[in-house]
């Protein structure tokens, strides 16, 4: 006989895959990823060195980090026709529904859709790779009757994204501070969005379906649409008194706070925030304008106190990426790009050691009796 279950909701704890990619391991307090701990590898190494970590398992040499850029600028271009497609959706279009419905186009543009071989999936990596920052940068423009931007190769890979979402070329410190968001973002084990992906991929859907179905999965505010609500609830409240008061206000109706909490950290604080926090900081002192600093740091104190949360990524990213002029309804899109490597070598994985996805339900609806001819 078929014995019943244990379910648990939303599927809290329940292990969904074995991976080498990476792992929250919150005992030592370290986001583990192929073997190195992410927060140290953000203090000394850059976006691209994660990029070939994750995709290639090994940090690179100088020259293979040289190697791996020159392929990515090689792929910086997006087809026109795709810009065409921009051109028809509707001005109230979020970037993050824009950025989906470009990358699932650019699905009908790869002659190798079907090969699912490591080495063809790679290659897509670096396609999305190359291609994400471009259709971000231009969906946003495109919609708001911009011109389009044409990417600068000249550029670092982070400083040209930084150039096409800004209109301008980062200082040393912005492109620094942008760099190290996008290593920080860049993978977290198995986040909503990396379980949709893999569970699109279990059905040896291609990467294109499975980025796409992650796109739709990161833009919910529970997840990497958080960043865009935390810094409309700075700039509604204006003042560190006024915050403090949203935040009472929001806590006594039991409402939400973004940017804070965690399914695995929960009760501690995400150690990349600390990182962003640290940004944030600087780019305060470097402006002479500290207020975005205080009014974070007193919401952190009032989460603390009234309620043992602590601050994810989202939270400090968030006044970090207005600090460096970046309109609002782009960080959840900067947020996807930097992922997109990860979320590329867990669809690799998936594709090399498949099972598919297929779990079971706890029916708590009724059973009933067909009546003939009622
Ligand atoms: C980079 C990222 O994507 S990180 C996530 C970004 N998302 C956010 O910042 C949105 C705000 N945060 C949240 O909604 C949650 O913390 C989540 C969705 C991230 C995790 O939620 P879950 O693991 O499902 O926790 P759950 O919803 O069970 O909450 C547990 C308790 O903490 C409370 N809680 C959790 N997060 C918050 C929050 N942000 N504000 C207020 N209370 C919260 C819940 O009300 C609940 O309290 P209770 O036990 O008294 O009912
Ligand atoms: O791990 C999660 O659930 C969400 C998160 O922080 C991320 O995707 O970076």
């Amino acid at each position: 006989m078929e014995t019943e279950q244990k379910f648990y909701p939303g599927l809290d704890g329940v292990v969904a895959a074995e991976t080498k990619i990476s792992f929250l391991d919150t005992l030592q307090g370290e986001i583990v990823i192929q073997g190195y701990d992410l927060i140290e590898l953000s203090k000394t190494k850059e976006y691209l060195d994660i990029v070939h970590l994750l995709l290639a398992g090994e940090l690179p040499s100088i020259e293979e980090k040289a190697a791996l850029e020159e392929v990515l600028k090689g792929e910086y271009d997006v087809p026109k026709e795709i810009l065409d497609i921009f051109k028809l959706l509707p001005s109230n279009t979020h970037p993050m529904d824009a950025l989906r419905t470009g990358l699932s186009s650019l699905a009908g543009f790869d002659q190798q859709i079907d090969d699912s071989t490591v080495e063809a999936n790679r290659k897509k990596a670096f396609k999305l790779l190359g291609k994400v920052p471009n259709l971000v940068a231009n969906s946003y423009r495109v919609i708001h009757q911009q011109d389009v931007v044409a990417p600068l190769p000249e550029l670092s890979y982070s400083a040209n994204f930084f150039y096409m979402i800004t209109g301008k070329k980062p200082t040393p410190l912005e492109e620094k501070i942008f760099d190290r968001s996008l290593v920080l973002y860049s993978e977290h084990e198995m986040p909503n969005s990396t379980f949709t992906a893999r569970v699109i991929a279990s059905t040896k859907s291609d990467m294109y379906g499975a980025l796409t179905g992650a796109v739709a999965s990161l833009k919910g505010n529970l997840h990497g649409g958080a960043n865009e609500a935390v810094m409309y609830m700075l700039l509604e409240a204006k003042t560190v008194a006024e915050f403090e008061k949203v935040l009472q206000t929001k806590l006594a109706n039991n409402d939400r706070i973004m940017g804070f909490g965690h399914r695995v950290y929960m009760k501690k604080i995400d150690p990349r925030a600390t990182i962003m926090k640290d940004a944030l900081r600087q780019l305060c002192e470097i402006q002479g304008d500290d207020l975005l600093y205080q009014m974070c740091e007193a919401g952190e104190k009032i989460m603390e106190r009234e309620k043992g949360i602590y601050p994810n990524l989202d939270y400090y990213a968030a006044p970090v990426y207005w600090m460096l002029g970046i309109p609002i309804p782009l960080y959840t899109p900067i947020f996807y790009s930097s992922r997109t490597v990860g979320l590329c070598a867990h669809v690799m994985e998936q594709h090399a050691n498949n099972r598919l996805f297929r779990p079971r339900v706890h029916y708590t609806g009724e059973r009933r009796a067909i009546i003939i001819n009622q």
